[in-house]
């Protein structure tokens, strides 16, 4: 599929251009790129016929000359043509994009392990389950009912996460894990340089489904309402994870207050130290001490990914599955300023 270089004017209706935005026309309608480029180069030499978007009914034909533009425009616009399969042709000048900069200006590099990001307690294991397991996991999850949120749906169980007070009600609960998710618990369980992993019964799983380009708000799992262990297995897509500490006295920013897309001020380096790992399908990540108390974690909202020189793009969806127990008393972390139970 063509790469869209091209939009669709806004607001510069007359302003014109040698390319056309051609709706109700495409490969999903039957028309192939090259019947469009044959149809459209009786007015002018056509330079080529690019996807508009991921319809298939939005094209971009892109003329040499300006005048040839301008004389398709007038004869196909908004009537049959016939040698289109008799469709209604709606086309609007368009304007080039320049390339979407899948290094944007604000990020930083992307580590594949856990150890180079310097963040005591953050550890990632790679194929912490087989391709087998994650479609058996996946499987499950799309049988059972999921909860739409604004852009993404999740499934709660043990108990419910609760979005409005980011916290769970402890009275609440919703019973016993269900049986699919055992083999990872006992995994997890058997993950030997943890002080109380073996010892831990997590009883609180969230499941995200992620699609692609949406992401996560920064944010610290509410310390009143989760123990100091979470897992988070990543399945079906990968994405990167990045991670943010305030420095001390800065007053952290409300969860909702920012959208990944819209960071404040993202180099902003004496207010808060960046670092991402990538996370990749199958893998597990632990958040324990620091990283799970003091740091901020986030998924940026991207289509693509800038890993180590390679732009990978995330899958038509990523699922994750959120291991954590919940706290029944008050949090004593060591970590005061960014905790609920102690101020
Ligand atoms: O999707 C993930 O890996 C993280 C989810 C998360 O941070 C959360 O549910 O609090
Ligand atoms: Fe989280």
């Amino acid at each position: 599929m063509g790469f869209p270089r091209f939009e669709r004017p806004k607001g510069l209706d007359g302003e014109s251009s040698p390319n056309l935005y051609v709706a109700n026309c495409g490969p999903a309608v039957g028309l192939s790129f090259d019947t469009i480029a044959s149809v459209f180069s009786t007015f002018g030499e056509v330079n080529g016929v690019y996807a508009a978007d991921e319809s298939g009914t939005r094209v971009i034909v892109s003329y040499i000359e300006e005048s040839s533009a301008q004389t398709a425009l007038k004869a196909l616009n908004r009537r049959p043509c016939p040698d289109l399969g008799g469709r209604f042709l709606h086309i609007q000048y368009s304007i080039m994009q320049l390339p979407k900069q899948v290094n944007t200006n604000d990020s930083i590099p992307v580590s594949l392990v856990a150890s180079e990001l310097n963040i005591p307690g953050l550890h990632l294991w790679h194929d912490f389950v087989t391709a087998t397991e994650e479609e058996e996991l996946l499987a499950a999850v799309d049988d059972r009912p999921w909860k739409s949120l604004a852009k993404r749906r999740v499934q709660h169980y043990g108990y419910e996460f609760l979005y409005e007070t980011r916290n769970i009600n402890t009275r609440e609960s919703m019973g016993e894990l269900p049986s699919f998710i055992s083999p990872i618990l006992e995994r997890i369980s058997l993950i030997s340089n943890l002080d109380n992993a073996a010892n831990i019964v997590l009883d609180q799983v969230t499941v995200n489904e992620y699609p692609s380009g949406v992401g996560l708000s920064p944010h610290i799992d509410t310390h009143s309402a989760f123990e100091g262990l979470i897992f988070s297995l990543s399945l079906a897509g990968p994405c990167i994870m990045e991670f943010r500490r305030y420095s001390e006295g800065v007053s952290l920013p409300k969860p909702d207050s920012i959208t990944d897309n819209q960071v404040e001020n993202p180099n902003s380096s004496s207010n808060f130290i960046r670092r991402a790992i990538y996370l990749p399908p199958r893998s597990m990540l632990l958040l324990s001490g620091e990283a799970r108390y003091a740091w901020l974690h986030y998924i940026p909202h991207h289509k693509i990914d800038l890993v180590k020189d390679s732009a990978i793009r995330r899958g038509s969806r990523r699922v994750s599955f959120t291991f954590r127990k919940v706290r029944t008393g008050p949090c004593k972390c060591e970590f005061p300023q960014h905790c609920d139970s102690q101020s």
